[in-house]
């Protein structure tokens, strides 16, 4: 242990760790892998803080023992995975445990293709671990860098209308309480802990295992276009989503274009992706300085993008590249720099109506009949949009905060704002503001680890008829309010909870 962890651990818990580390199976000390000056960060540099304690447990034992002694000195346990999400959910100044060192193999069954795991591992570990196998991941996002159960934690999704989210895939998961009780969940053990945690939030204890739904590997042919906006809309009722298995676009507003990216599984050799202009090191830093003295000149942005459109695709419609990879590489893409990244879901069929209701606010246009009651003046946007889709009602199991459309498939809109060298474009948080108020007009949810800056708890408790039973259930779990972190405070959590637990730790100190 690090030893100023050891001197800064002790100042509280006084010989705690003595009795609770004590494992009587091996007659010694349970480790307990503490740092008391580690300086957390989002990927994005979007949001910072710094643990009293930061935990990197190795076992389920160490993972236990950090939960007694969190319950026995009062503390509140944040659990990061890689830090991807873009909002504050995974900042605390309490404690933060971090799993990337329990990542491992527990089990496999090769007559269903599923895979126990430690929740640590990365998503390109476990990828790289079904390879071995001859198996794959039926769906991704767009990296593989995130754990496993942070993944699933905020419903992290792809894009295909033949797909749910990653949460769907998960067979079981071991939740750890704030009792130290570890339970099985599954849709036959535990049912409403498991709906409850396939999307957690961080909220119900630590997940410490889950069994992941792989299917048979298989090698993506992969292609994309470019395609004028108002012909991705024509299409839209048609087969825009269901020409392929995967379809993907990234709308580009100051191009009048899209890219349409669509992939279907297999048996082609192999064939490397074509070279991306900014994937490389000039390419990516020219376009990071030009959007960088674009948010001193916003008004050069629309020229940044379609200079780097036909540089990065094509300016004339057409074909602009294709490639034969595995799944998890075709799947995954380059997303640049640090980003602020504002994603909704809203019914599939609202699509082509988001898309020009946001193209006239961004135009500007005199007679804007987008209805959107925010100033477009000033505000110059980065590109693309991304358009993607899910359709998390083919599956009987469904997370209670799956923020999909639940009657039928998801549109999800992300509206991407790049920081280059970390600055923010300016006026963003009126392009979110309005964006947001564009969502919420079409029956939106925000993707819960995104950048979302105007949906208040009480819009959450009104978008999720099941948000009273996962409070509820989470407070029956975590009595301690362990896990009731400062985000779930901020965003789920009501007052009265608050309330209710102090005057029970009140009445509990007087007995
Ligand atoms: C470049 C980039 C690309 C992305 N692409 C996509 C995409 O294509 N689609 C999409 O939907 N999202 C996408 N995301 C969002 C990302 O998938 C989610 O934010 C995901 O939650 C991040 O996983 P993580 O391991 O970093 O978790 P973290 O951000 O570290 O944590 C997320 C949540 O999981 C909880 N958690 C983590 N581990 C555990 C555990 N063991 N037990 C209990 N709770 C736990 C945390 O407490 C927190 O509440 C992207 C993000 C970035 C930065
Ligand atoms: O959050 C996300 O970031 C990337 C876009 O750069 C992506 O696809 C998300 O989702």
């Amino acid at each position: 242990m690090d030893p100023e962890a050891h001197k800064g651990f002790r100042k509280y818990t006084g010989d705690a760790i003595s009795t609770l580390s004590w494992d009587a199976d091996t007659g010694t000390h349970i480790p307990f892998r503490a740092s008391v000056s580690h300086k957390h960060r989002t990927w994005a540099k979007t949001h910072f803080s710094n643990p009293e304690l930061f935990l990197r447990p190795q076992s389920e034992k160490e993972i236990r023992l950090i939960v007694n002694l969190a319950r026995q000195c009062g503390k509140t346990i944040v659990v990061v995975g890689s830090g991807h999400s873009p909002n504050d959910l995974t900042c605390t100044s309490s404690w933060m445990v971090n799993l990337d060192g329990f990542n491992s193999v527990v089990f496999e069954n090769c007559r269903e293709l599923q895979l126990e795991v430690e929740a640590g591992i990365r998503l390109h570990q476990l990828a790289d671990e079904l390879e071995k196998r001859g198996w794959a991941m039926p769906n991704l996002g767009s990296i593989t860098a995130q754990s496993i159960a942070g993944a699933i934690a905020t419903n992290t999704h792809g894009s295909s209308l033949r797909h749910g989210t990653l949460s769907q895939a998960i067979v079981s998961l071991t939740i750890m309480l704030s009792s130290g009780e570890s339970l099985r969940c599954s849709a036959t053990e535990n049912e409403d802990l498991y709906h409850a945690a396939l999307v957690s939030l961080g909220g119900l204890g630590i997940i410490t295992h889950i069994v992941f739904q792989a299917v048979p590997a298989f090698n993506l042919a992969w292609k994309q276009e470019v395609v004028m906006t108002p012909q991705i809309l024509d299409a839209w009722k048609t087969d825009l989503w269901t020409r392929s298995e995967f379809i993907r676009v990234w709308w580009f507003p100051y191009s009048g274009r899209s890219i349409l990216w669509s992939a279907d599984k297999t048996e082609e050799p192999l064939r490397e992706r074509p070279h991306s202009w900014y994937g490389g090191g000039l390419g990516r830093f020219s376009y990071e300085l030009a959007l960088y003295f674009s948010t001193w000149l916003p008004w050069l942005t629309p020229i940044v993008e379609r200079y780097v459109f036909s540089l990065q695709y094509r300016w004339e419609v057409g074909p602009s590249g294709s490639a034969v990879q595995k799944s998890h590489e075709a799947l995954t893409m380059d997303c640049l720099f640090p980003q602020l990244v504002n994603e909704w879901a809203i019914p599939l069929e609202k699509g082509p109506e988001a898309i020009q209701r946001l193209q006239t606010w961004l135009d500007g246009d005199k007679g804007d009949k987008s209805g959107i009651p925010f100033s477009p003046k000033g505000i110059y946007v980065h590109a693309p949009i991304e358009v993607r889709v899910a359709d998390t009602t083919l599956q009987a199991k469904k997370p209670w905060l799956d923020q999909s459309c639940q009657t039928g498939p998801t549109l999800y809109l992300n509206a991407t704002l790049y920081r280059p060298f970390l600055r923010n474009p300016p006026e963003w948080e009126r392009y979110y503001n309005a964006f947001e108020w564009l969502m919420k007009d079409l029956g939106g949810r925000p993707h819960w680890a995104k950048n979302f800056i105007s949906t208040s708890k009480e819009e959450f408790w009104g978008m999720y008829p099941k948000m009273k039973d996962w409070v509820e259930l989470r407070n029956t779990v975590d009595p301690h309010r362990m896990f009731a972190n400062d985000w779930l405070k901020k965003n789920l959590l009501k007052d009265e909870e608050d309330t209710e637990i102090t005057q029970i730790k009140e009445r509990l100190k007087k007995l």
